[in-house]
């Protein structure tokens, strides 16, 4: 595991920025495992600038983000189909057919996740970026005594819908649950990129990344892969040295 930590957003912004610009150029048709929240806000502004000065194409490359919630439209503007088409996907020249989510409105959401967990099954990320939930959530993989291995449906605890509440006009609006995918599946990306910024999530990152291993702590599972990259603000890292 590395980790590297900035002392600026801008900076952090940049060294991921151009971890996924130079897997482009490399590899033209990568696998990208992308996430949402307010974590990835500005790698996404920096890939979309750097995509334009260094006229990289999308064209041939595809993308699997970790999750959606259950319930709301993608022309809705708190699901993260919205995020993803607001933050990147309208801005480069990617073609909408090789980007995928979770289908929030599936009428079968079992049939959903077989679905979604088939296509995973089939081309694993290059690189997955994850960001961490206060409670050391990855994706939407909530603290529990077991974990899922595959994509699943999950019922949101009352501290990740508070913590999100605040993208929403009331905490009642906030969905109770969402599809994500398993930590089996997200494991199983070649480089995971784990981005987390802010004093409040200090402890977690330190228990995520120096504690035991424990499902209680989803992100912990991190420890057992061989490739992780940490890139943290200096906030975020000052409970690590
Ligand atoms: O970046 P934020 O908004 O703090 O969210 C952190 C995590 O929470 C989620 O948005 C889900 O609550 C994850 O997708 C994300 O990794």
């Amino acid at each position: 595991m590395k980790i590297h930590v900035f002392d600026t957003s801008e900076q952090l912004d940049r060294f991921a920025a151009d971890l996924f610009i130079d897997l482009i150029k490399s590899k033209p048709d990568a696998v990208l495992g992308l996430a949402t929240g307010s974590t990835p806000v500005g790698i996404y502004a920096k890939i979309v600038e750097q995509a334009k000065q260094q006229n990289i194409s999308f064209g041939g490359v595809t993308t699997y983000n970790l999750d959606e919630y259950v319930g709301l439209t993608p022309d809705n503007d708190q699901s993260y189909a919205y995020y993803m088409n607001q933050h990147l996907f309208s801005h480069i020249d990617i073609s909408p057919e090789r980007t995928h989510l979770p289908n929030g409105m599936a009428s079968d959401p079992q049939a959903e996740c077989a679905r979604y967990e088939a296509m995973l099954e089939e081309r694993h990320a290059d690189i997955q970026l994850l960001g961490l939930g206060h409670n050391g959530h990855i994706g939407f993989n909530e603290p529990d005594s077991a974990l899922s291995a595959g994509t699943h449906v999950v019922k949101l605890k009352n501290e990740t819908r508070e913590a999100n509440a605040r993208f929403f006009a009331s905490m009642d609006e906030v969905p109770a649950a969402a599809f994500t995918m398993g930590v089996g599946s997200i494991l199983k990306a070649n480089t995971i990129l784990l981005v987390v910024r802010g004093a409040e999530k200090a402890s977690i990152v330190k228990e995520a990344l120096t504690g035991p291993v424990s499902t209680q702590v989803p992100a912990s599972l991190l420890q057992t892969h061989p490739r992780v990259i940490v890139l943290l603000d200096r906030e975020a890292g000052r409970m690590l040295v």
